[in-house]
C-alpha cells in the first residue's frame, strides 16, 4: 500500500496474509479474506505456482508473535477455470482456497462481506484497500498492516484513453489513481467499500501499472468480487 496508514491491530478482520513455505520458513507474498470458516478468497495470480501455502488469520505484524494469529494449512486451491496468467487483462484473476481445518471467529478473525451479485459501485464511493504490500514502487513491504482511502473509479473513467483503456473489462473494479495505492504484495487482498454503513468487500487487488504503483491516472484495478459469486457459491457449495 503506497499512502495511507498503519491500520488500527485487526480493524480488517477478515484480512488475512497469504504466505509460501521455502526452505524452513514461510513468506508473505498476498492477502486474501476469510469469507466462510474454512474458505479463503483470493487472486488467481497468486497461486498460480506449485508451492506448500499457508494462511494467517488474526495477523497485524508479520515480524512479531501477538498471540492472536491463527496459522491454517491450505487443503486445496481453486482457480477460475477461464485464469489465463499470461493475460491479467482478461480477468478472472479469482481463486478459493480450501482450509484444512476452520477459523475460530472472534474479535480479531471475523468474514467478510460480501456484496450482492452483479453489484456496481458508483463512482468515488468510500473504499479503503489494506495490505502488506510495498510501501512505494520498488520499496519493503510493509510489517504492519496499511490502509489507504482509495475510492472507486467507475468503468467509464477507468476505461477511457488516458486511465486504463481497453484493458479494463466490467468485470474489474478500479479504485485510487492518484497518490495512493496498491502495490506488489497486496495482490489478493480486498478493496473495502462501505455500503450503507457497512464494509463489503468489493474487489480482489489484480494489478497495478507496471510504470509504478501510483502512477497518475492507473488506480488499481480489482477483480470486482459481485461478478464471481455463483462461481464461488459453486465451488464452495
Ligand atoms: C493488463 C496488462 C497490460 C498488465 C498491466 C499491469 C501489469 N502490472 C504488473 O505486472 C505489476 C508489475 C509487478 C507486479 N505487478 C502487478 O500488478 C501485480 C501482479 C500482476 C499479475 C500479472 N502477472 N499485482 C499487484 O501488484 C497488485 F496490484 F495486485 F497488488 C501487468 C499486466
Amino acid at each position: 500500500v503506497v499512502g495511507g496508514e498503519v491500520a488500527q491491530p485487526n480493524s480488517w478482520p477478515w484480512q488475512i496474509s497469504l504466505q509460501y513455505k521455502s526452505g524452513s520458513a514461510y513468506y508473505h507474498t498476498c492477502g486474501g479474506s476469510l469469507i466462510r470458516r474454512g474458505w479463503v478468497m483470493t487472486a488467481a495470480h497468486c497461486v498460480d505456482s506449485q508451492r506448500t501455502w499457508r494462511v494467517v488469520l488474526g495477523e497485524h505484524n508479520l515480524n512479531t508473535n501477538e498471540g492472536k494469529e491463527q496459522i491454517m494449512t491450505v487443503n486445496k486451491v481453486y482457480i477460475h477455470n477461464l485464469w489465463n496468467s499470461n493475460s491479467v487483462a482478461a480477468g478472472y484473476d479469482i481463486a478459493l482456497l480450501r482450509l484444512d481445518t476452520e477459523a475460530s471467529l472472534n474479535s480479531v478473525v471475523q468474514l467478510a462481506a460480501l456484496p450482492p451479485s452483479g453489484q456496481i459501485l458508483p463512482n468515488n464511493n468510500p473504499c479503503y484497500i489494506t495490505g502488506w504490500g510495498r510501501t512505494s514502487t520498488g520499496g519493503p513491504l510493509s510489517n504492519s498492516l496499511k490502509q489507504a482511502w482509495l475510492p472507486s473509479v467507475d468503468h467509464q473513467t477507468c476505461s477511457s484513453s488516458s486511465w486504463w483503456g481497453s484493458t479494463i473489462k466490467t468485470t474489474m473494479v478500479c479504485a485510487g489513481g492518484a497518490a495512493n495505492s496498491g502495490c506488489n504484495g497486496d495482490s489478493g487482498g480486498p478493496l473495502n467499500c462501505q455500503v450503507n454503513g457497512q464494509y463489503y468487500v468489493h474487489g480482489i487487488a489484480s494489478f497495478v501499472s507496471s510504470a509504478g504503483c501510483n502512477a497518475t491516472r492507473k488506480p488499481t484495478v480489482f477483480t470486482r468480487v459481485s461478478a464471481y459469486i455463483s462461481w464461488m457459491n459453486g465451488v464452495m457449495g
